[in-house]
């Protein structure tokens, strides 16, 4: 089975619009659980114009399912996460003043600074994921950084997803996600896949990358929430993670 973990940086950029509580994220997030979610996902950023520190701190005692935290492993980012030992941490290199994730780990060139961090979460009990790009070439040293997982980054396969459906072919860089998906595998790593991800493009991910074990879809969900309801979407996005199971 893959997991659906929603994430709900997009209803906290909303409240943040306004000031106020309102939606309120920590009954958005208790809602995707009874509406069927997996796991919530968040992704503090430095400026907090989402996601706030404090809200992650907030949420740890209510998501009842998995937590899921994202984000560049800056000092007050290890802190934040160590102290509320989530069930996973995903390191992404975003930059600072990033407007969202656009590329994966050099594992190679990062090696050192990785195995670190990965070893400080690993040593509080906390599965470490990380998010890389579709490079068959960047897995072992993935591995020998001590990571359990690479999060697939899928913004590239969302954007040729289209171009690909429209002329009717297999796309070329599908297979440099096969290919990194099986040299993890290989080697005793799971996946997982975030980015970009959205109803037209999932299972077509799915099909083709049968051992996913969790997506975390943000912005399209939310987008979709918007004209089919909450509940209603997050049940047709798992249903479109049924395929070849
Ligand atoms: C790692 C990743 O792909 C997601 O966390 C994505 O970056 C969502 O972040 P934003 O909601 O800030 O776009
Ligand atoms: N890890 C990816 C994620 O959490 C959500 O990304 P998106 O669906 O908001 O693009």
């Amino acid at each position: 089975m893959t997991k659906l973990s929603v994430n709900i940086n997009k209803f906290a950029t909303l409240r943040n619009a306004r000031g106020g509580n309102l939606p309120d994220i920590l009954k958005v997030a208790q809602d995707c659980e009874r509406f069927g979610a997996d796991g919530i996902t968040v992704h503090p950023r430095p400026d907090e114009r989402h996601i706030r520190y404090q809200d992650v701190l907030d949420l740890k005692p209510l998501v009842t399912t998995e937590f899921n935290i994202e984000g560049y492993p800056s000092k007050d980012f290890i802190d934040l996460v160590l102290s509320v030992k989530p069930e996973q941490v995903t390191l992404v290199p975003d930059p600072p003043h990033a407007i969202t994730s656009n590329t994966g780990w050099d594992t190679i060139a990062n090696q050192s600074f990785l195995q670190e961090v990965i070893g400080t979460f690993k040593a509080a009990g906390i599965r470490v994921s990380i998010f890389l790009n579709a490079e068959p070439d960047k897995v072992e040293a993935a591995k020998t950084a001590g990571a359990d997982r690479i999060e697939l980054y899928t913004g590239p396969y969302a954007e040729e997803f289209n171009n690909a459906r429209t002329q009717q072919q297999n796309f070329q860089l599908l297979n440099d996600y096969k290919n990194t998906a099986r040299a993890a595998t290989a080697i005793g790593l799971d996946i997982n896949a975030g980015h970009d991800l959205n109803l037209d493009n999932l299972r077509f991910f799915k099909l083709h990358i049968p051992q996913l074990k969790e997506v975390s879809i943000g912005h399209a969900l939310v987008c979709d929430a918007l004209y089919l309801g909450l509940e209603n979407t997050i049940q047709l996005y798992k249903r479109q993670l049924k395929v070849a199971e």
